[in-house]
């Protein structure tokens, strides 16, 4: 049960009853889990016959689902140069966006505050020599 697979015999394995995942290179046959994955069957095709590492980490399974992996092994990845990077969750870029939106709305807030400060400013200014 201790199989070597290329990162190219994996990929040939990205159907939803052929179904084969590499995390943390190893090789997992997902086939008869896919139905029962709580997160969805769509996750899991979406890495099928690729590395699902990032994915898989990012979502921050529990030790029971790293339980289910273990009956899933079928072998270790033979990594050879060239090989794709690890597949991340759509959910990573998604907040990485978010994050950029909250700056340029800050950003936006602070160059208000300022101009008011400075027109606050000038009024006072203005009204100071007036007075004289
Ligand atoms: C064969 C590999 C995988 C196994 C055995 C597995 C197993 C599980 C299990 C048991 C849960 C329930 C919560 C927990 O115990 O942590 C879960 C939830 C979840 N999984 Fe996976 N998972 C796998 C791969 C993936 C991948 C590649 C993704 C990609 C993003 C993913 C996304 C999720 C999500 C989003 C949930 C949360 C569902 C919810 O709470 O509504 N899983 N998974």
């Amino acid at each position: 049960m201790s199989a070597e697979l290329t990162y190219a015999q994996v990929a040939e394995h990205a159907s939803k009853k052929d179904l084969y995942l590499v995390i943390h290179d190893k090789v997992y046959n997902s086939s008869s889990f896919v139905d029962e994955h709580p997160g969805g069957e769509e996750v899991l095709l979406d890495v099928g016959g690729l590395d699902a590492t990032e994915a898989f980490e990012d979502v921050g399974h529990s030790d029971e689902a790293r339980e289910i992996l273990d009956g899933l092994l079928i072998g270790t990845l033979k990594r050879q140069p060239g090989d794709p990077k690890p597949k991340a969750a759509a959910t990573t870029t998604t907040s990485s966006t978010q994050s950029g939106t909250g700056l340029g709305v800050g950003l936006y807030a602070i160059i208000l505050l300022g101009g008011a400060a400075a027109f606050g400013a000038y009024k006072y200014i203005e009204s100071q020599q007036s007075k004289a």
